[in-house]
Parts: structure tokens; sequence; C-alpha cells
């Protein structure tokens, strides 16, 4: 199968080098200098103390036509306006494209996009890239895809692979998809990046514990959650899972770079005030993060 993945940072080389295992895959970058870096290196993987590699095809967005069967966006949800304007006029009426970011706030957008196919994943891997053409594996997860709009046959391909550490799962409910990471997201992101911790330590710590739990009961109550016990038990699964892990969030806050936020606790804070539910801690941690990015000047 052809595939292009747009971005190459933490995700995107991730998911460059798994499915160039299988898969003629392109990554479209932001520099011709990262192209060049892919194309002569391959993706180099860093797992359990190896390093594996990958050959794959790269070239700068400019080049991106959606000739390829299935189109990954792998950049984060603040960098995809500019993507999907950039790409506007070229994007075939027929292409697919999958989304890959984490929080709700671009879920808006999509019903506007005029191609035939859109999907939605959520991603439960902890990745980091480092530099140019390599990646670290720090938490294997599961990726969840579903349907937004259009036939499920470009993605059935991607259940079927079976590649080790890589495994997907095809759901029918892409709300339910969101849904589920969002929660995940919206513990363990802002908890991590306010304490300047990975992953495994809001477990391990019992004071950060409580705190965690406190949040996730505002979160189920302003989402509606119906199954409260499968969700927590989640959160807890994928932050052992990862539990080496510095959060995306965390990383976006050491790097002075904007986060997530506004898609993540920011959409659930509408919801909340949509319900007239008070939620002083989900505010505190929201506000918590976007002092942190104007602290480190950040665009806000
Ligand atoms: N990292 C992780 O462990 C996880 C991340 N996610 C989610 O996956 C999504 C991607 O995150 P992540 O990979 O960590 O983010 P990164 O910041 O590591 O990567 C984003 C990449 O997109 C590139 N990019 C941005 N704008 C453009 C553009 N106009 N043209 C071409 N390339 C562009 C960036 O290039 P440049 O650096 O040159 O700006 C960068 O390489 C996010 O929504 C995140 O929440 C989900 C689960 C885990
Ligand atoms: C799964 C998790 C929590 C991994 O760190 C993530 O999605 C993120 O960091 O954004």
């Amino acid at each position: 199968m052809e595939i292009a993945v747009i971005g190459g940072g933490s995700i995107g080389l991730l998911f460059s080098y798994y499915l160039g295992r299988k898969n003629r895959v392109t990554v479209y970058t932001r520099t011709e200098g990262q192209s060049e870096a892919i194309r002569a290196n391959g993706i180099h993987l860093l797992k359990k103390g190896c390093d594996f590699r990958a050959g794959v095809n790269a070239a700068p967005l400019e080049k991106w036509t959606g000739r390829e069967e299935l189109t990954i966006l792998a950049v984060k949800q603040y960098q995809l306006q500019s993507v999907l304007n950039s790409v506007a006029e070229r994007m075939p009426g027929d292409a697919s494209l999958m989304f890959l970011q984490n929080g709700m706030g671009h879920v808006k957008w999509l019903s506007e996009l005029p191609v035939k196919n859109i999907y939605i994943g959520s991603v439960e891997h902890g990745a980091m890239a480092i530099g140019d053409h390599s990646v670290s594996h720090n938490g294997i997860g599961v990726t969840r895809v579903a349907v937004y709009k259009g036939e499920a046959g470009p993605i059935k391909h991607f259940t079927e692979m079976e590649l080790v550490d890589f495994p997907v799962e095809m759901a029918d409910d892409f709300r339910s998809v969101l849904i589920g990471k969002l929660v995940v997201n919206a513990v363990i992101n802002p908890l991590t990046a306010a304490f300047q911790v990975r992953n495994g330590e809001l477990l391990d710590n019992p004071f950060f514990y409580e705190i965690f739990k406190d949040l996730f009961s505002e979160v189920a109550m302003a989402l509606r959650l119906e199954d409260k016990e499968k969700h927590f038990a989640n959160i807890v699964s994928v932050c052992r899972k990862t539990s080496a892990n510095s959060s995306s969030m965390l990383k976006d806050i050491e790097a002075g770079r904007q986060t997530e936020i506004d898609g993540i606790l920011g959409y659930i804070l509408e919801e909340a005030e949509g319900q007239n539910i008070d939620t002083p801690i989900i505010r505190t941690y929201f506000r918590h993060i976007k002092g942190k990015e104007f602290q480190r000047g950040a665009s806000i």
C-alpha cells in the first residue's frame, strides 16, 4: 500500500518506521533538509536498547499531491489548519485522510473537508523524535482507528498488518475513540506538564495520584462518562505502559512550544460550562498550562 505521512515528528516518524516495513511510505516534512536526511539514512527506531532501520521516501510538503492511497496527518492539532490550508488546492476529491491528533478541538473542521474518506485515529504509544530521522519508542500502546466519513476499505489493511509492537484495532464509533483518548490526555498530559514528571510518576507518587483521581472525577462529570471505572482503568493502564515517557504536553512545555491544552482541557471546560457544571480543578490546570505557555513566550 502507498501511504503518505505528513509531519516528521515523534508520531510521524514512529508510524513511518512501522508502516515502512510493509508498505511504500513517503514522509512529507516541513523542510527539504529533513527529507534529505530521511532519504539518506532511513528512519531509525530506538527500542529496548536496539536500533532498527526502515527505508522510506521523503519530500517536503509542497510535493504532496494526495496520490497515495492513504494520507496520515501526524502534526500537532494547532498545526493542522495551516497544513490543510497549504494543501487545499491540491487535495484530490477521492483522497483518504487519517487524523491522529490528541484532543477534540479539530473535529469540528473535518466535516467541511471535501474528500471522500476521513478516518480518526487515537494513538496510545509513547514516542520521542531524536533529530531528523530517529525516534525512540518509549511506550507500546494500541492505535484505534474509526471511520469519520466514507468507506472503511483503505484502512482495513491497517488492522490486518500485524506488525510487532504496533497493534492497530478497528473501532465502530469515532466519538468513543476520541473520547477515550481525550480522557487519557486530559488527566496525564496537564499533570505531567504541571509537575514536570514522566507519566509513571503520576501513579507512583501517592500525592500526585490523589490529584490524578480528583481531576479524573471532574473530567468524568463534565463529559458525562457512563462507564467511569472502565475509563479510569484505561488511564491507569496507559500511564503504566508509557511510564518512562514524557507526555507530549510536558515535552512542549520544556521546549517552550505551544501545547494542545485548548483542544483537551479547553474543550472539556467548554462542555462543562455549557451544562453549568463547575469544574475548578480542570479550570486550575487549564490556567496553569496556559500560564506556563505565556511564561515561556509560546504563541497563545
Ligand atoms: N509524541 C507522543 O508520544 C504522542 C503524540 N500524540 C499526538 O500526535 C500528534 C503529533 O504529535 P508529535 O508527533 O508528538 O508532535 P511533533 O511536534 O513531534 O511533530 C509534529 C511534526 O509536524 C511537523 N509539521 C508541523 N507543521 C508542518 C507543516 N506545515 N508541514 C510539514 N510538517 C509540519 C513538525 O515539523 P517542524 O518540527 O519542522 O515544525 C513536526 O515534525 C499530536 O496531536 C500529539 O498529541 C499522541 C500520542 C502520543
Ligand atoms: C499516551 C500519551 C499520554 C503518552 O505520553 C499521549 O498521548 C501524549 O503524551 O500525548
